[in-house]
């Protein structure tokens, strides 16, 4: 693997979490507009992966990522990777705070630092931009520009030459975006003992207690969920899957037994991939749903079939 795409320009938290990959030496970073446009050129195999954003610790699941991956040709998540967030509001030169009457900014970095400004600049207009970094380089090239200043990443200000009005601007200090390196099928990475799992789950029918149904087969086998989200299929109003993340890797035991209880009452199970996690935590398992515990069950039923 070599060519690497991710939601750009240069200076995007995306790309800090390119950075921080650590599986590829010697690749080559190709910026794409958008993640919808990163993905489509994965998918057509113009590039070899890509590095996408899929969940803010603040604001939660990035929607362009979850249903790009749930709909179209499959693809996998090969490796997921955190990154700290910290944002600044940045403008041209001498361009004043006081002055500024509209920020542009990533939908997600602006539900990040909606408290500061309704503190410092309650009646700026809000413009969305394709990527935090997208904001800075529109006031960093020459010509008219919809917004005043831009609230994106340090590094992007520093990038495009702007000055930074306000520092650390992010209204929860702690807040983490998780980013996945997404990939064509036909990569497993290996199980870790400190692994996540990504499937998306169309039910058959609406029904009472149909959610209930899918979580029942997580929960009877210890495995524990880290992310669930429900996102409309698009067929009709009411019509939902579920975008789900687990720990464990769909090579152990109760992660293999909950995918194949999960096809059976599933209309479909899209499945997304077993990664390392980047947190390092290894997932604990509940008594009766060690691999042990399923490896003498399995032999003790092929005692009891001769
Ligand atoms: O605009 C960027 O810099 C991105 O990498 C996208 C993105 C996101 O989609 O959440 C990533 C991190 C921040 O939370 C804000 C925006």
């Amino acid at each position: 693997m070599h060519r690497f795409g991710y939601l750009g320009p240069r200076g995007t938290f995306t790309q800090m979490a390119l950075d921080a990959w650590d599986g590829a030496d010697g690749r080559e970073q190709v910026p794409f507009g958008s993640v919808d446009a990163a993905l489509a050129a994965l998918r057509a195999g113009d590039i070899d992966a890509a590095m996408v954003p899929i969940e803010n610790s603040v604001e939660g699941g990035v929607s362009a990522t979850l249903d790009a991956l749930a709909t179209g040709d499959p693809l996998v998540v090969i490796g997921e990777v955190l990154v700290p967030i910290t944002f600044v509001l940045c403008a041209r030169p001498g361009m004043p705070l006081s002055s500024v009457r509209a920020v542009g900014t990533h939908s997600h970095a602006w539900a990040q630092v909606r408290g500061w400004m309704s503190a410092h600049l309650p009646d700026a207009a809000y413009v969305p931009t394709l990527s935090t970094a997208a904001s800075a380089a529109a006031l960093g090239a020459p010509g008219d520009v919809m917004f005043d200043a831009g609230v994106c990443a340090p590094v992007a200000a520093s990038n495009e030459g702007l000055v930074v009005l306000a520092d650390d601007i992010g209204d929860n200090r702690a807040a983490v975006t998780r980013f996945v390196l997404v990939s064509r099928p036909g990569t497993l990475p290996e199980p870790t003992g400190s692994d996540k799992t990504t499937l998306v789950l169309y039910q058959q029918d609406d029904h009472a207690g149909g959610l209930l149904e899918l979580l029942e087969q997580f929960a009877v086998r210890g495995v524990n969920l880290t992310r669930l989200e429900s996102r409309p299929t698009g067929e009709a109003m009411g019509r939902y899957c579920f975008s789900i993340d687990i720990e464990g890797h769909v090579k152990d035991a109760r992660v293999g037994e909950t995918l194949m209880g999960l096809k059976r009452v599933c209309a479909d199970v899209r499945f997304l991939g077993s990664y390392r996690r980047a947190d390092g935590v290894r997932a604990g398992t509940r008594p009766g749903t060690s691999e042990n515990d399923f490896d003498e069950a399995r032999a003790w039923l092929e005692e009891l079939r001769g």
